[in-house]
């Protein structure tokens, strides 16, 4: 194994798995960090963790281990991958974990790149914005659990970190691979080894991505790791993806724990058309609604049937202030967890979730432990396969995908072009 891989999130992990295949690697993705070796004709091993909304010292502990693992099966590079909005608050967690990762592994700097152009985001000038808008007026400032309130990268981070937060800007990165590299050395050697890179295109992620060969550690989005593949494993020892993908033409159920813009507009389009029935914050507090009810609800439809928690900032703020934050968040994804696996027992086959700690939640009540990348639905979304059981998956990330994902999800699964 040539890069060893952290996600603090699963759909975030298997983002960055989608983006290594696409570009030439093998890859495996893992829930949580796996016990024994790695198989060995995988080029990199994605660990995807939950650690993004964790308490800090959890993230960390979880993050070195992971790291430890990968160490062990040979990796010669990292990664840590978080949200390509940035999703943390002023106390971390990617701050304390990339300097957590920099210690163990003794480097003396961090590339900071959440860019993904393919799904609109871009940093220029340290700013990070989602298409047309800066970061905090994208809808991130809504978040229900790392409310993004400050599009500046460098200045968030530095919240969250006790060394200096530096910055490689477009002109640097646009003058090619060699000025990048060069800047970032200046930027370690001026004392400000966490560098945040400016990059508006994947030409941009590509020239960062070569000017990261050696470099033991890149943070940042998956688009920042379309560069490393090529660098890493030598062009001509990059393989086709997915070549051996098959679907599952079995029943199919979606779950969306997202409150984010985008799920919200997916899961109108999927109702005009498709059932749907929506599991409210109040309902699972008061026990009217269970898991088993909602499972039930599922595999009785005639057609795939979508079970939603996510609603406006407004009532996700009121149940919020009722109950409490990391309550709420805690018995929705139990919630979730529980019906997945009553979804799977009951005869289930292909399964769409969306939200990060609801997909990392789905997983981990389903017992999967390692995931086998397929094609890509869109960008950053990619259909994955559970190791040696009759079951594929879409792990969407709360603002992925167009409008008609979930439709476009469920064909992919399926198999058909
Ligand atoms: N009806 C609701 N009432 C209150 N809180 C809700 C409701 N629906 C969802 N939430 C909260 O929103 C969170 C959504 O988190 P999740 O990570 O699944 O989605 P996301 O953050 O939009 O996705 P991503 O992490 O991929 O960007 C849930 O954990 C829960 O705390
Ligand atoms: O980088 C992204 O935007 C996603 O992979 C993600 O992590 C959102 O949860």
């Amino acid at each position: 194994m040539k890069l060893g891989c952290i996600g603090d999130d699963f759909t975030g992990s298997s983002d960055l798995a989608s983006m290594l295949a696409k570009n030439g690697m093998r890859v495996i993705q893992f829930s949580g960090v796996p016990e024994g070796e790695a198989p060995s004709d995988v080029d990199a091993g994605v660990v995807a963790l939950k650690t993004r909304t964790m308490p800090v010292d959890e993230a960390v502990r979880c993050s070195l281990e992971a790291l430890d693992w990968l160490k062990a099966q040979g990796c010669e590079q990292f990664f840590f991958k978080y949200c390509s909005t940035f999703d943390s608050t002023p106390q971390g967690n990617i701050g304390p974990v990339t300097e957590a990762l920099m210690d163990r592994l003794g480097a003396e700097n961090a590339i900071v790149c959440p860019a993904f152009p393919a799904t609109g985001r871009t940093v220029y000038q340290g700013h990070l914005f989602v298409h047309d808008k800066l970061l905090s007026q994208s809808g991130m400032e809504h978040h229900p659990l790392t409310p993004m309130s400050d599009p500046d990268i460098r200045r968030w981070l530095a919240l969250q970190s006790t060394r200096a937060v530096g910055h490689v800007s477009m002109s640097a990165v646009t003058a090619g691979p060699e000025a990048i590299a060069a800047a970032i050395r200046s930027e370690t050697a001026g004392g400000r080894p966490l560098v945040v890179i400016d990059a508006t295109s994947d030409a941009d992620l590509r020239a960062i991505g070569a000017a990261a060969r050696g470099m033991p550690l890149v943070t940042g989005g998956s688009g920042v790791a379309m560069g490393l593949p090529a660098g890493l494993l030598g062009a001509g020892a990059l393989h086709s993806v997915a070549g051996d993908w098959r679907g599952e033409d079995g029943p199919a159920a979606l779950i969306a724990g997202s409150a984010s813009t985008m799920t919200r507009a997916q899961i109108r389009r999927w109702s005009e058309t498709n059932p749907a029935l929506e599991i409210t914050a109040d309902a699972v507090m008061d026990g009217s609604a269970t898991p088993d009810k909602a499972a039930r609800a599922a595999i009785d439809s005639s057609s795939p049937l979508l079970l939603y928690s996510s609603a406006d900032p407004e009532t996700v703020k009121a149940a919020q202030d009722r109950y409490g934050r990391e309550i709420i968040a805690a018995r929705l994804e139990a919630f979730f967890a529980e019906t997945a696996r009553l979804l799977v027992a009951g005869g289930i086959r292909r399964l769409v979730t969306a939200g990060g700690e609801t997909s990392g939640a789905v997983v981990e009540g389903l017992g999967l432990t390692a995931l086998r990348i397929g094609p890509e639905i869109t960008p950053g979304v990619p259909a994955v396969a559970a190791e040696g059981r009759p079951l594929v998956l879409a792990l969407k990330s709360g603002n992925f995908g167009d409008e008609d994902f979930f439709e476009n999800a469920l064909t992919t699964l399926e198999g058909r072009p």
